[in-house]
């Protein structure tokens, strides 16, 4: 599963039908080469996109948007639009022809109204029959655009309520959230210099350093930005920093730390006061959290490359706190990485599942008595949440639960997480 901090998240707005703009052919055959990228050669959307887009100089800002936009509307709504442009989904990885990719982009726009150039690929696609099939569309899987297999697993585990309350969240596109580092800045003198750059944002109840973004821009070309005023990180995402209650002075491992999203909101947390020991199984993720923490003037971060079981045995007893943010699904930010859904699969799912209890019962081992663990994820799915949690208490009896809380992108509009909060008693 695929994990962002990158730039591109920021282009992944609602989709806007660029009323007023023209379809120029180049535009549209970057758009085909990111789909035959990400459909066919299994790569991730993110990293097509900014390969993609980086290629070009000449394409202005909303010539970028519109490639990004149509072509992460486009992966989020394959399923759909395969049937509505009347070819066939394959379930099981095969590759598209060229034609398809077009015929797809053409309804996709035709849905978005814009009227198409005459172009031969784009023969025999008429709006009114196109809506009217989608009105006729009886099948979940397709309405709601997701595999079959996914879908049965979906509903499932959450009940048939849930998980149709969830798709519909999960296929809306997210909003960028920015998290202010109160080692520099306070959320409200974020939000008036950005004001006074022209940039809106709203405060939410759900998080006290968390800006919204009104609208999108490249956010990560702003010199606040650049001097470590801010990092963008979902709503739910920084719930489970503060989840950990960590305090400033305390030791505290951080085991999957990728690229620190969570570890830089962590020492900003601890006012940079204490010790962070940042852990991961990827080098180049470590070396991108050092890069974040510099920006951000954070000295208490020290990263250690896992790379056997004795990394973890030598800090046995050692943190008060410890963050296990495992490795998952990614159910539960679907709508900021739709091709996800795409590319996961069952023999995936099983493989996580089972690094995720290793990982918990393993890394357990390096809390301090008395201190606490994060166990969390972002995913919606219990098998992969409360079970882990429960099977794990079940075989550590020196551990117990404070408390846990899913947070469920239906009921509350961002991201979707789960965090469990435990107790090492002895
Ligand atoms: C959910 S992501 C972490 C995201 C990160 N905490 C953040 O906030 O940006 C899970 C991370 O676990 C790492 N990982 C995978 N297997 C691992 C293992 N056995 N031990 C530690 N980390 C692992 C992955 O490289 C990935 O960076």
């Amino acid at each position: 599963m695929i994990f962002l901090w990158g730039g591109l998240r920021l282009w992944r707005s609602p989709p806007q039908p660029f009323p007023d703009m023209k379809l120029h052919r180049n535009l549209c055959e970057a758009i085909i080469r990111a789909l035959e990228a990400i459909f066919n050669q299994k790569q991730y959307a993110d990293k097509v996109l900014e390969k993609l887009l980086k290629s070009n100089s000449k394409w202005g800002a909303r010539d970028r948007a519109f490639i990004a936009e149509s072509t992460y509307e486009i992966v989020r709504w394959w399923r759909k639009l395969l049937f509505l442009a009347n070819e066939t989904y394959y379930e099981n990885g095969s590759n598209y022809e060229n034609r398809v990719f077009w015929r797809v982009l053409g309804v996709h726009l035709l849905l978005q109204h814009k009227s198409l150039p005459p172009w031969q690929e784009w023969q025999n696609l008429f709006l009114k029959e196109i809506e009217q099939k989608a009105s006729n569309i009886r099948e979940r899987a397709i309405q709601h655009s997701i595999p079959d297999w996914l879908d049965k697993l979906g509903e499932q585990e959450l009940g048939k309520g849930a998980w149709e309350r969830e798709l519909e969240a999960l296929n809306k596109p997210a909003e960028v959230v920015l998290r202010a580092n109160t080692l520099k800045i306070s959320v409200q003198e974020l939000q008036k210099l950005l004001q006074e750059q022209k940039i809106e944002t709203k405060l939410t109840p759900h998080s006290p350093d968390a800006l919204i973004l009104a609208t999108r821009q490249n956010i990560f070309q702003n010199p606040l930005f650049k001097e470590g005023y801010f990092e963008v990180q979902d709503v739910g995402s920084q719930e489970i920093g503060r989840f950990l209650r960590v305090k400033a002075g305390e030791r505290v491992v951080d085991a999957c730390a990728g690229a620190g999203g969570k570890t830089l909101h962590l020492a900003s947390m601890m006012h940079n006061k204490g010790r962070i020991i940042a852990m991961d199984t990827e080098s180049w993720k470590l070396a991108e959290l050092k890069k974040r923490a510099k920006r951000n003037g954070i000295d208490i971060i020290e990263t250690r490359l896992i790379e056997s079981s004795k990394t973890i045995k030598r800090l046995a007893n050692s943190a008060d706190k410890l963050l296990l943010d495992v490795p998952c699904s990614g159910l539960g930010v679907l709508r900021r990485n739709p091709d996800a859904k795409w590319k996961l699969s069952e023999k995936f799912l099983i493989e996580v599942r089972e690094k995720q209890s290793q990982i918990l019962q393993q890394y357990s081992q390096m809390l301090k008595k008395g201190g606490f663990l994060v166990y969390a994820t972002c995913s919606i799915l219990p098998s992969e949440n409360e079970n882990q949690v429960n099977n794990f208490l079940l075989q550590n009896k020196n551990f117990r639960l404070l408390e846990s809380k899913h947070l469920f992108p239906s009921e509350y509009g961002f991201d979707g997480f789960f965090m469990a909060l435990l107790e090492k008693t002895n």
